[in-house]
């Protein structure tokens, strides 16, 4: 799948939150979106999953603009994690995991053999199965942020969303939820703050500053130690991992 935004500006009274952010993303590749506190991540992608309607600019399903694609169509193709999730209401996990599948039935269709089968596996892929007829609201932050990824598996979608996907996540199952959507071998676009993780994962990484697009690469391309200082105001030390091809990334405390 190919998911474009052309030129997404984006602006709250006189305020101007996005300057004009274009993406292109195809190829099962994932993309990592990173910059500071308040630098646009967040809005950028509320655009994209059209929770906000950007103020100009395009975005761009498989060649067709979204404004012509219906909210139900495009939750086929393109499913979120969110870092606020919130409901109401007393549902069980099992019920939340199933609102993935709501884009694939018609008004009052319920749930077949197949929908159940599709949220066990969901479950069992974040390890969550036992959890499966606990109420959301009494888990942690980091159980439902498994279930709100096993909600996401279960829309089995050509793309992801994700918005700060490892917050409230301990490092085990940062690695997991990350190690999860990579095997995924769908397009990710991810709003990441750990520039480790980030280099871990990405394939490619735009990174924004003030609501623009400043630097875009590879992770080695990009998180070098002049741009974290520019972009992050932070000294950092940047260091080749050739075991796991990767890069790691050591901050120096500031003095
Ligand atoms: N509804 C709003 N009203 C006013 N300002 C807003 C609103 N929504 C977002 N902003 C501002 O837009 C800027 C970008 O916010 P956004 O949440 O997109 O940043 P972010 O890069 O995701 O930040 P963080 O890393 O802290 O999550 C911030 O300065 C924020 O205060």
């Amino acid at each position: 799948m190919n998911l474009k935004s052309e030129d997404i500006k984006f602006s709250i009274g006189k305020k101007s939150i996005l300057k004009g952010i274009s993406i292109d993303v195809s190829n099962r590749e994932f993309i990592g979106i990173i910059g500071p506190n308040g630098s646009g991540k967040s809005t950028f992608l509320k655009c994209l999953y059209r929770t906000l309607k950007p103020s100009l600019g395009s975005i761009i399903i498989d060649g067709t603009n979204i404004n012509k694609i219906n909210i139900k169509e495009s939750a086929k193709k393109i499913a979120v994690v969110s870092q606020h999730n919130f409901y109401d209401f007393d549902f069980s996990v099992k019920d939340i995991v199933l609102m993935g599948r709501s884009p694939h039935k018609n008004m009052m269709e319920r749930d077949n053999e197949n929908d159940y089968k599709i949220m066990y596996d969901s479950l069992k892929k974040v390890d969550m199965l036992d959890f499966k007829d606990r109420n959301f609201n009494t888990l942690s932050g980091g159980e439902q942020q498994r279930i709100i990824l096993a909600r996401a598996l279960a829309q089995k979608t050509d793309c992801l969303i994700l918005d700060e996907p490892t917050n409230h996540l301990d490092i085990k199952y940062q690695l997991q939820l990350m190690n999860i959507v990579k095997e995924l071998d769908i397009e990710v676009i991810a709003a990441i703050h750990d520039l480790n993780i980030a280099a871990m994962y990405c394939d490619k990484i735009y990174v924004l500053k003030d609501g623009y697009i400043v630097a875009y690469g590879t992770p080695k391309e990009v998180l070098t130690k002049e741009l974290i200082k520019q972009v992050y105001e932070v000294d950092a030390m940047v260091y080749e991992n050739e075991e796991s091809n990767t890069i790691n990334i050591l901050y120096t405390p500031c003095v």
